[in-house]
């Protein structure tokens, strides 16, 4: 354990066992590829060179997936020993948002709200709602949320509320701990939640009428102060002009245009993004995340701290794997022990500075050049100056002409040769503007760093039908292949700008696709050629066939560990694989189709919103455990192909087995099909459900 001035990082006890876990394992890998070629003459041809490339992809990304493992970490903070609440940096506040029909107005609020209401002194907060959309039920909702927020903020800060984000605190009973049920308190709650209801309701009315929430493609900037009175956080709306004909870069724009926006306003050296959907649920995260940017030793090269994103809709269950559990435990923790984690997206604290500024030590000459590197607003290259430490104490320029170069610089036609997007903000190299951001900071030498606190600070909206989750998969999968086959790949651009083992987890994101081509590959050859009597796998007497039953024993053991050691059952270590399997079969199977169109150009680069709103059918039976595959018939058809040909080869392959006695040479891979069949068993009765309802 290493102990710093605000927080300690603590290595996990397994390392050594890991390690020779992951050499054990290794060695088998070696022998099974040396297998694979030195009996390719012995075999049916083509069957045999299908699975070594399956399994020769398999055994790359095994190789990169281990370093994740090398070396996990994790972390604590303390807050009580940060500086008085006047010597606390300014931190300002992102919420993007885009369309109100995907992402209802009243929770996009509720966010809103509960991130006015952070446990951070209100005159070093502000919060920026980018609106992508442009629509008035935006500016509408944020007008009411702020005078809803004048009343419940004091209220939050009397009696001490952990649940900030009013529709969690009116639904859950009384658990907010520590608070006094008193007669008082019950009184001001009542009202304030007569005042809550009332507020949903006037943005759910506006709302209706179809031209307050569609969203305008051609329009002007707008920026309004929606609250400037000293009892609650600076709030500012922020739509960015938009124009049919000029790429108008997704997310990554609105942010960069927030940057922009907010460093002429307030200026914080520290930001904070949040998905709208994604509310503040501990309202210290701002502090615990202080933690690591005041910091005497950590302060000089983190650009971010990560939160991991949780969900509030998960069932028990979980049968999609919504929570990406290994995602943000394991990956992300993996990655904290090299350099530090990627950037998700949302629920990260980011330095200004590091974002705006190159490598840790190059702000001088990022600011030398001013003009190429930024754009034309000489105001805004002031503000720089503040961040960059060359303090020019803020002349007092009034407030409309701020707001008039705001509008300025959140035209779009600012960023027009300078270098945003490219070295400066956020990174429009893919469209997956969080992942290839924290990549290219970590290239320049920046670190971040992961928090995972008992508490989830934020919680957001998980996917619960199959259709959704595969859609959410394609668009990260296409993208991170596309990274991988661009002149910033890891393997080209990381390679000799990340340290080697860091820079692995990297090669691993943008490899990730190619599991739809190994899986496809081993979810139709082995059970083809079980059906016409060829074998791919030795035979069970003999020795090779060891190497096979201790990566498939090793890699099942390993992974129960995993989930067991994570509070996890059994049963979620079979739900799991079900849904690894598919998930990865049938989404990077599309991601794979998907990047070669936008690789050759056939396709728009474009960006699938995910969908936040509820739907209580869906919802309904996710909650249940049952498979919904609604609206999914294109992602439904390699899962169907493959699921037929297995049930096919296996049934006639035994007939076969049967007549022909081989089964020594045939175990493998009916051994294959057995487990294929038993973990596909509920995504049948899914499908077979479905037809015979004639959906
Ligand atoms: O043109 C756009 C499109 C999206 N968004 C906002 O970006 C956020 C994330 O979009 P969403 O479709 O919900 O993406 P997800 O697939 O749910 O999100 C994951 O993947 C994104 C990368 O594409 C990350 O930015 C997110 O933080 C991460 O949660 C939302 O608040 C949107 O309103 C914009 O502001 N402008
Ligand atoms: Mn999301």
């Amino acid at each position: 354990m290493a102990t710093f001035t605000l927080h300690t990082e603590t290595v996990e006890s397994w390392l050594i066992l890991t390690r020779l876990h992951i050499m054990l394992h290794l060695v088998a890998v070696l022998l099974l590829c040396y297998y694979r070629i030195s009996h390719m003459c012995h075999h049916t041809r083509v069957p045999w060179i299908l699975m070594t490339i399956a399994e020769f992809i398999l055994s790359v990304l095994w190789f990169f997936k281990q370093a994740f493992r090398w070396r996990r970490v994790s972390r604590t903070v303390m807050p009580e020993k940060l500086p008085s609440d006047d010597n606390l940096p300014g931190l300002d506040i992102f919420v993007c948002t885009t369309d109100p029909k995907k992402e209802p107005t009243v929770a996009v609020m509720d966010t809103v709200i509960s991130a006015i209401a952070m446990d951070y002194p209100a005159e070093k907060l502000a919060v920026y709602v980018s609106d992508d959309g442009g629509c008035p039920v935006s500016v509408y909702g944020m007008k009411e949320a702020c005078e809803f927020a004048k009343e419940w903020v004091p209220f939050c800060n009397k009696y001490g509320v952990k649940s900030r984000c009013p529709k969690v605190f009116f639904s859950q009973m009384e658990e907010d701990m520590q608070l006094l049920p008193t007669y008082e308190f019950r009184a001001e709650k009542e009202k304030l939640k007569v005042k809550y209801n009332k507020m949903q309701k006037n943005i759910e009315e506006f709302g209706s009428d179809p031209k307050n929430c569609s969203p305008v493609l051609d329009r002007p900037t707008k920026i309004e102060i929606i609250n400037d009175e000293a009892e609650i956080p600076l709030v500012v709306y922020v739509s960015r002009e938009r124009r049919p004909h000029v790429p108008h870069r997704y997310k990554g724009g609105a942010l960069n245009t927030l940057l922009r926006v907010s460093g002429l306003i307030s200026n914080g050296p520290y930001v904070l993004i949040v998905d709208c959907d994604m509310y503040c649920n501990d309202p210290s995260s701002a502090k615990q995340a202080m933690c690591f940017f005041l910091d005497p030793i950590t302060s000089k090269d983190v650009a971010f701290v990560q939160f991991p994103q949780m969900f509030h809709n998960l069932s028990k269950k979980d049968i999609y794997d919504s929570q990406t559990r290994f995602a943000f435990q394991r990956t992300w923790q993996g990655m904290d022990g090299q350099r530090g984690p990627g950037l998700s997206g949302s629920g990260n604290y980011l330095s200004r500075s590091a974002l705006l500024f190159g490598s840790p030590n190059q702000k001088d000459d990022y600011l030398l050049n001013a003009q190429n590197n930024f754009g034309k607003s000489n105001m805004y290259v002031e503000s720089l100056k503040a961040i960059s430490g060359h303090k020019t104490a803020r002349k007092n320029i009034p407030l409309d002409i701020i707001l008039q170069e705001a509008q300025a610089v959140a035209s779009c036609s600012y960023e027009i040769n300078t270098n945003w997007g490219n070295e400066v903000g956020f990174s429009y190299a893919i469209l997956l503007e969080s992942t290839v951001t924290g990549y290219f900071l970590h290239c320049r030498g920046w670190r971040s760093t992961y928090l995972y606190p008992r508490r989830p600070c934020f919680l957001g909206c998980a996917p619960t039908d199959f259709n959704e989750v595969i859609v959410q998969l394609v668009k990260w999968s296409t993208e991170l292949c596309l990274l991988g086959f661009s002149k910033y790949s890891p393997f080209i651009y990381g390679i000799s700008r990340i340290p080697i083992i860091h820079n692995f987890t990297f090669c691993y994101f943008t490899m990730v696709a190619q599991y739809g081509l190994a899986l496809l590959i081993y979810g139709i050859i082995p059970q083809i050629c079980f059906l016409k009597g060829i074998s791919v796998f030795p035979k069970v007497n003999e020795p090779w066939f060891v190497v096979f039953a201790i990566i498939y024993v090793s890699t099942q053991i390993q992974y129960l560990i995993e989930v067991l050691s994570s509070g996890g059952s059994l049963e979620r270590w079979w739900d799991e694989q079900r849904i690894w399997w598919v998930r990865s079969l049938v989404g990077n199977l599309f991601a794979l189709i998907e990047a070669t169109k936008k690789w050759f150009g056939f396709n728009k680069m474009k960006l699938t919103l995910s969908n936040k709103a509820i739907d209580e059918e869906k919802l309904k039976k996710y909650k249940q455990g049952r498979f919904n595959f609604e609206g999914a018939t294109l992602f439904m058809s390699p899962l169907i192909a493959v699921l037929l040909v297995n049930i096919v080869c296996f049934f006639g392959g035994l007939w076969r087995l049967f007549i022909v006695k081989d089964l020594e040479m045939m175990f493998g891979q009916l051994f294959l099909l057995s487990y294929i069949m038993a973990l596909s068993y509920p995504i049948l009765k899914g499908i077979i459900t479905m037809k015979s309802k004639g959906e």
